[in-house]
């Protein structure tokens, strides 16, 4: 277990948005522990850190749950990308990105790259639900507690499982069209402001995933690390800080006590 108390500061802070139940947890346990596994519903935050050639990219795991929803634009601050995900076989969860979790990236970084993520495919596509996910290890990451979030004294609930027919492997309705997910990202480019002609196109920056599988998840986040490394470029030129600070300086910050929130 790598020394976290020398940990690298990140160059860079990805955040997954998204509503409960939609797979941002198993994503990142995909990507970064090669691994579909049992998951609890996420409390607070956690964030992994991922090596990317010579940077330090942090990725942000976030509660989808309605009663943390205060949290999201704390996790979003500074954010180079956010990964608002939905779950392509429920609708609901494609309308809560504009409706509940959109406004929450107002405190990312002015020019946070947005990619539109809608996960568990292997349930309504065959060619998602054969994938063969590679298992090559990731090569160094740490899972860190976010100690920010405020305790909370919930039982941990798990969340239910994937849908029963997902078991039999047959096929689910899709509920949401990859040309939604397309017309969501032009209306989250008007909401910024931004100019369709000189933003990244909807088809590069909109994805359909299995986490179960492994389906595409290797593409959208190498994909993400790449768009965002000018940002890093940008920040370390403005900045030339030293990429190390001793998280002793952050032990300062009151814990309290009891079980700490984790993910
Ligand atoms: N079939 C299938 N099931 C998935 C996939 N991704 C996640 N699941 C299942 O969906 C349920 C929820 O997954 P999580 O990763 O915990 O979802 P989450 O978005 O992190 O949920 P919160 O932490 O509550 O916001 C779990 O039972 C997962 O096993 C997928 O790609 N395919
Ligand atoms: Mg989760």
């Amino acid at each position: 277990m790598p020394d976290v108390s020398k940990m690298k500061k990140p160059d860079v802070k990805l955040v997954l948005l998204g509503d409960m139940n939609v797979g941002k947890t198993s994503l990142l346990h995909r990507y970064m522990e090669r691994k579909f596994k049992e998951t609890v519903s996420t409390v607070g935050g956690a964030f992994f850190l991922k090596q990317w050639g010579p940077y330090n990219i942090s990725i942000w795991d976030t509660a989808g749950r309605e009663q943390f929803h205060g949290l999201g634009s704390m996790y979003c601050r500074g954010a180079a990308a956010v990964i608002l995900t939905y779950d392509v076989t429920n609708w609901q969860s494609l309308a809560e990105l504009e409706e509940r979790f959109l406004s929450l990236t107002d405190t990312a970084n002015h020019d946070c790259i947005f990619a539109i993520v809608g996960n568990k495919a292997d349930l309504t596509d065959s060619k998602a639900q054969l994938s063969q996910a590679s298992d090559k290890p990731s090569e160094d990451q740490t899972e860190c507690e976010d100690e920010r979030t405020e305790p909370q004294e919930l039982p941990a609930c798990p969340t239910p499982p994937a849908s029963p027919t997902s078991l039999s492997g047959v096929m689910l309705h899709k509920q949401v069209a990859h040309e939604d997910a397309i017309a969501l990202y032009g209306r989250i480019l008007r909401y910024k402001g931004l100019d369709e002609k000189s933003s990244l196109p909807a088809e590069k920056m909109c994805f359909e995933t299995s986490a179960k599988t492994g389906y595409n998840v290797d593409a959208l986040f190498e994909t993400l690390f790449d768009l965002v490394l000018p940002s890093i470029l940008r920040k370390r030129n403005e900045n030339q800080e030293s990429p190390t600070v001793d998280l002793e300086d952050y032990r300062g910050v009151n814990r309290k006590k009891g079980k700490s929130a984790c993910c």
